[in-house]
């Protein structure tokens, strides 16, 4: 059954991550993403894109991130790939506006499985909300290196006009070059949480970058409750 609220709240530290993101191993990409969960990452999505891994280590790593997630009460989502995120039973499937549409995606998975979509304009939030979309990824919010055909940033200003546009009761994470330095400014202009690739996968720490960027989740949200 989704949920909304439970969804949002899960959102707050959304690890995405592959293996190209960590020294292109399966072995030490989930050694990442346990690091994320122990840091209070609340959600992981498997996005291995261009990485060596033939499809049947990515489906066996696809398990193990599931297993690992469902240990730390998280949610698993799998990028891209509806046919894999079927085959894993993944909580959800992150889908962009180059990717298969909406529609068809709910076709395919059914009612029981979230669904996010990428959106970098009012227009395309307001397109993904009226079809149904369960969360929107934001983005892109800062310059990022993590991938090479991310849109111009659009920073906080054009989080928080998407915001406006779709109200309160849609989650919304913001994506692309956010660090602990700026996840601040995003937060207050309206997102959720925050999605990350590198602030996590290249920390010194990845438990305690996903602390960090979680306290600043938390405080955000108690500012917000009062
Ligand atoms: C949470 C979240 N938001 C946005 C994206 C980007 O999706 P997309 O635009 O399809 O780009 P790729 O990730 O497929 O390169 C995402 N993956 N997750
Ligand atoms: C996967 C992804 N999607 C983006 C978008 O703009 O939709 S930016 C991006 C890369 C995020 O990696 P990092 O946290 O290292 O910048
Ligand atoms: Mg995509």
């Amino acid at each position: 059954m989704r949920d909304r609220e439970k969804l949002r709240q899960k959102l707050g530290v959304y690890f995405v991550v592959g293996s190209q993101d960590c020294g292109y191993s399966a072995e030490m990409t989930l050694a990442i993403a346990e690091q994320a969960l122990q840091g209070g990452a609340g959600s992981l999505q498997l996005r291995d894109k261009g990485s060596r891994l033939n499809q049947a280590e990515k489906v066996q790593l696809g398990q193990e991130m599931k297993k690992l997630a469902a240990a730390y009460h998280a949610l698993f989502f799998v990028n891209d790939d509806v046919d894999l995120a079927i085959t894993l039973d993944a909580d959800g499937v992150h889908v962009g506006q180059e990717d298969m549409s909406l529609d068809a995606v709910r076709e395919r998975v059914g009612e029981a499985m979230y669904i996010g979509v990428s959106a970098g304009t009012v227009e395309e939030a307001l397109e993904a909300q009226r079809g149904g979309a369960d969360c929107i990824g934001v983005g892109a919010m800062y310059a990022t290196s993590s991938k090479a055909d991310a849109g111009e940033p659009i920073g906080p200003v054009g989080l928080k006009q998407i915001r406006e546009a779709v109200g309160g009761s849609l989650p919304i994470v913001g994506i692309g070059g956010i660090t602990l330095g700026n996840a601040s400014a995003v937060l207050s202009a309206g997102a959720d949480g925050v999605a990350v690739i590198s602030a996590i996968s290249r920390a010194v720490s990845p438990e305690s970058a996903a602390r960090e960027l979680n306290k600043l989740v938390e405080n955000t949200r108690h500012f917000h409750s009062r």
